[in-house]
């Protein structure tokens, strides 16, 4: 594959980008910009407007205000498209051709790029090659998107919910492809709802709530929004115990029954408590006599970084979405 040029343009340049659909505001006049090389992870709840930005990036959508360039150009310019390579949910490949014929038909449609069967071959796909898209599975036509996207050896790679169809083996197997890719110094925007995924595999995380960004950071400076440390622990304390200890911000058992507001002895379940000193949590729980098993002591997950900034989204946020 070829080498990315630097010293150009942003790969991405977004400007107060609106895009409405009739009332609903699917994008919140957000602006963004990737230079060449990063690999940015897209983030947000349902509805969020992951897929919207995607397609306007591809120039398969108009916007309804401000401005979007990819490498200095507009996105539906063929300088631009010969650049860029997109995994996306629906491959859009007609039923009648096999693998093989769907992947050479993209493959003439750049100037330059892989050989087919090096991307088939990325892809996982060797032992398919006479399928048709018909005859395939959710994650072979997964791996079909993909081989669609890097065979035109593009500079720019957008991957939408990339792994929703594949299992634990392909999925490895898929971002160590996209880690290669990127190791060109290729540039790679994805979305997706599995954040241990953004957490391992992005340097950059782009949260985005009810189109707009609400986190542009590092996946580390995300997490060190949420303020203490994740006690998990199995217990026979009440909650009130664990809640009233001096430097807990929040206790709760799993599972979501009715928190215990009195002693269940023997009935120990398991809690998760976000605590500033887990050590003055234990220290109570061992000195009145309640039970303690099963602990880790972590520092807070990518994922209560999501849940806590999604939930503060439900108060006034600034119009502008932010840049880092
Ligand atoms: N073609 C359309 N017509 C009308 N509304 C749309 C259209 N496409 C998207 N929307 C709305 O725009 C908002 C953003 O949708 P989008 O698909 O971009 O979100 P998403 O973050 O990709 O969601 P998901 O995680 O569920 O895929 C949603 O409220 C959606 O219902």
């Amino acid at each position: 594959m070829g080498e990315t040029h630097s010293g150009g343009p942003p790969a991405i340049a977004i400007s107060s980008l609106t895009k409405r659909y009739g009332d609903k505001f699917a994008l919140d006049g957000i602006s963004l910009r990737i230079t060449p090389g990063e690999v940015a992870a897209v983030l947000g709840p349902n509805g969020a407007g992951k897929t919207t930005l995607i397609e306007l990036l591809l120039g398969m959508r108009t916007p309804t205000a401000g401005t979007i360039e990819v490498f200095g150009a507009s996105p539906s310019s063929r300088a631009v498209k010969s650049r860029v390579g997109a995994m996306l949910q629906d491959t859009g490949a007609p039923d009648g051709l096999t693998v093989r014929e769907i992947v050479t038909l993209v493959s003439s449609y750049y100037p330059v790029g892989i050989p087919v069967a090096e991307a088939l071959e990325r892809a996982g796909l060797t032992e398919h090659l006479r399928k048709k898209t018909n005859e395939l599975s959710g994650g072979l036509r997964q791996r079909l998107s993909f081989a669609m996207a890097v065979v035109g050896d593009p500079d720019l790679m957008y991957l939408d919910e990339p792994t929703a169809s594949l299992d634990v083996a392909a999925r490895r197997e898929f971002w160590t492809q996209v880690q290669g890719f990127a190791g060109l110094g290729k540039t790679i925007l994805f979305s997706t709802h599995n954040l241990s995924e953004a957490d391992e595999f992005a340097q950059r995380l782009i949260l985005l709530d009810s189109g707009r960004v609400i986190q542009d950071s590092t996946p580390e400076a995300a997490k060190r929004l949420v303020a203490g440390r994740r006690v998990a622990l199995t217990t026979d304390a009440p909650l009130d115990v664990l809640s009233t200890t001096a430097g807990v911000i929040h206790a709760e058992f799993d599972g979501g029954d009715p928190p215990p507001t009195s002693a269940l002895p023997g009935k120990a379940r398991a809690a998760v408590v976000r605590c500033n000193s887990p050590e003055a949590l234990l220290r109570r729980l061992f000195t009145e006599g309640w039970s303690v098993a099963d602990l880790t002591v972590t520092e807070a997950t990518l994922e209560d970084a999501f849940l806590h900034l999604t939930d503060r989204t439900t108060k006034p946020q600034p119009s502008d979405g932010g840049t880092p």
